[in-house]
């Protein structure tokens, strides 16, 4: 790598500030699926065994109004931590000021502090003033000036220009360095993206429609086929006139989607059939329908039809990009068709398939599909960002070497 390393960092008694990706899924106060904890624990173990005080910054979620915060709060995730490490972790349930400051300056060689949510920052006094996610350079200034060194390993956020990793590495330059994850996961991408194996096939999905329609356009021209399914399908059917219902839809986003579709041609696959419930509940009352979806009733999943035409353009595929569900897979009635399409990739064995995100991760885990797979990232959007070859400014902040 070209960027400075963990490895390249004084580390014995410094402060080390890092960045990490604990955007995680969180139900009741209790950490789901811990995947992307797991994963930084590599450069937070070298950091505190070569004697580093680990003062550990990541967001959860989005937060755009003052009540999203209790329910965002990252207190599940240090407990979690602290059971993967068999260590005490110290919770600071602020991103600023004296509390933060003392239980640093409290910090012994070795010790893991995790700071609050960074995105509470986005919320002051009932405002969304986004100091993180507008990247505020009074708040990057700030953190940077709590510690000694940097090490970003927030792979699954380096797609984004925030004050937490690029507020930071810019503001400790020479001193800015990139964990193992973030080593590991641009190493695996490179090597299966860079010059893909073909047909190159995309499969898109989830639920955050207007962060991920734009690398529809640009993919384009990297694949040879591009799926869309789960609730990035309907914007695409509102586009080509279909009925959506009740749908996930996002409605500023549907002349993007009809552009793409001209452009697209034959390349682009969309659902045949979905389940479609009368509630957004596992309860609902759910029916399969073709094409038009009525006012009362939205599509959760996809339904076996379009599974079949899924399979039928993914079995001569030599490489597959994933990132996001075909459904709202947390719940059950809803989960067969990214069952189905997981379970299908784990027989491509002459395949190259890397799944990417926090929730595509979390469903193939859960679904039992996960050691069939060549890759599982921990980035979905960032993976999507590299994939598209742009330059992922949370790596271009790290310092050169
Ligand atoms: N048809 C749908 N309607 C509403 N939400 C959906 C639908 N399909 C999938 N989702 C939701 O999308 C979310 C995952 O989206 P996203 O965050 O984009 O994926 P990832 O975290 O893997 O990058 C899941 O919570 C899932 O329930
Ligand atoms: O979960 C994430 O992205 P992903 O769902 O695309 O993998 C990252 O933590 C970034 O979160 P964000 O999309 O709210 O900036």
């Amino acid at each position: 790598m070209a960027k400075l390393t963990v490895e390249d960092l004084p580390l014995e008694g410094k402060k080390v500030l890092m960045r990490v990706d604990f955007n995680v899924p969180i139900k009741d106060g209790v950490v789901g699926d811990d995947n992307r904890i797991v994963a930084a624990l590599p450069t937070i173990k070298y950091v505190i065994d070569n004697g580093g005080r680990a003062i550990l910054f990541s967001h959860l979620g989005r937060i755009k109004k003052e009540e999203d915060k209790p329910g965002l709060s990252l207190r599940p995730v240090a407990e979690r931590l602290s059971n993967l490490l068999n260590k005490p972790v110290t919770f600071v349930p602020v991103t600023e000021g004296k509390q933060l400051e003392d239980a640093i300056d409290n910090m012994k060689n070795g010790d893991v502090l995790l700071v609050q949510n960074t995105r509470y920052e986005d919320v002051k006094d009932g405002e969304y003033v986004k100091r993180e996610s507008g990247n505020d350079p009074e708040l990057g200034k700030y953190w940077a000036s709590l510690g000694d060194v940097f090490v970003n390993d927030a792979f699954g956020t380096a797609h984004r220009k925030h004050a937490s990793n690029v507020g930071i590495a810019t503001n400790m330059p020479g001193k800015a360095a990139a964990g193992y994850l973030m080593e590991k996961e641009i190493k695996f991408l490179g090597d299966a993206v860079d010059n893909p194996e073909r047909p190159f096939v995309a499969i898109l999905g989830g639920a955050k429609v207007s962060d991920k329609i734009g690398v529809i356009d640009n993919l384009l021209d990297k694949a040879d086929k591009i799926i869309i399914g789960g609730g990035m399908a309907y914007t695409f059917y509102a586009a080509k006139g279909i009925k959506v219902g009740n749908s996930l839809v996002e409605k500023d986003k549907i002349d993007v989607a009809k552009q793409i579709l001209d452009k697209a041609g034959d390349k682009l696959v969309l659902p045949i059939d979905n389940v479609v419930a009368d509630k957004f509940n596992n309860d609902a009352d759910t029916k399969v329908v073709e094409g038009d979806i009525d006012d009362g009733w939205m599509a959760l999943d996809i339904g076996p039809k379009s599974v079949k035409e899924f399979a039928n353009v993914l079995k001569d595929a030599k490489t597959v990009v994933w990132n996001g569900p075909m459904g709202v897979f947390e719940m059950p009635n809803f989960a067969k068709g990214t069952l189905e399409i997981g379970k299908f990739l784990g027989t491509l064995t002459d395949a190259t398939t890397i799944v990417g995100g926090g929730d595509s991760t979390a469903a193939v885990k859960e679904l039992g599909v996960a050691d069939k797979l060549t890759h599982i990232s921990t980035g979905g959007g960032a993976s999507l960002t590299y994939l598209e070859g742009k330059e992922l400014p949370g790596i271009a902040a790290i310092s050169d070497k």
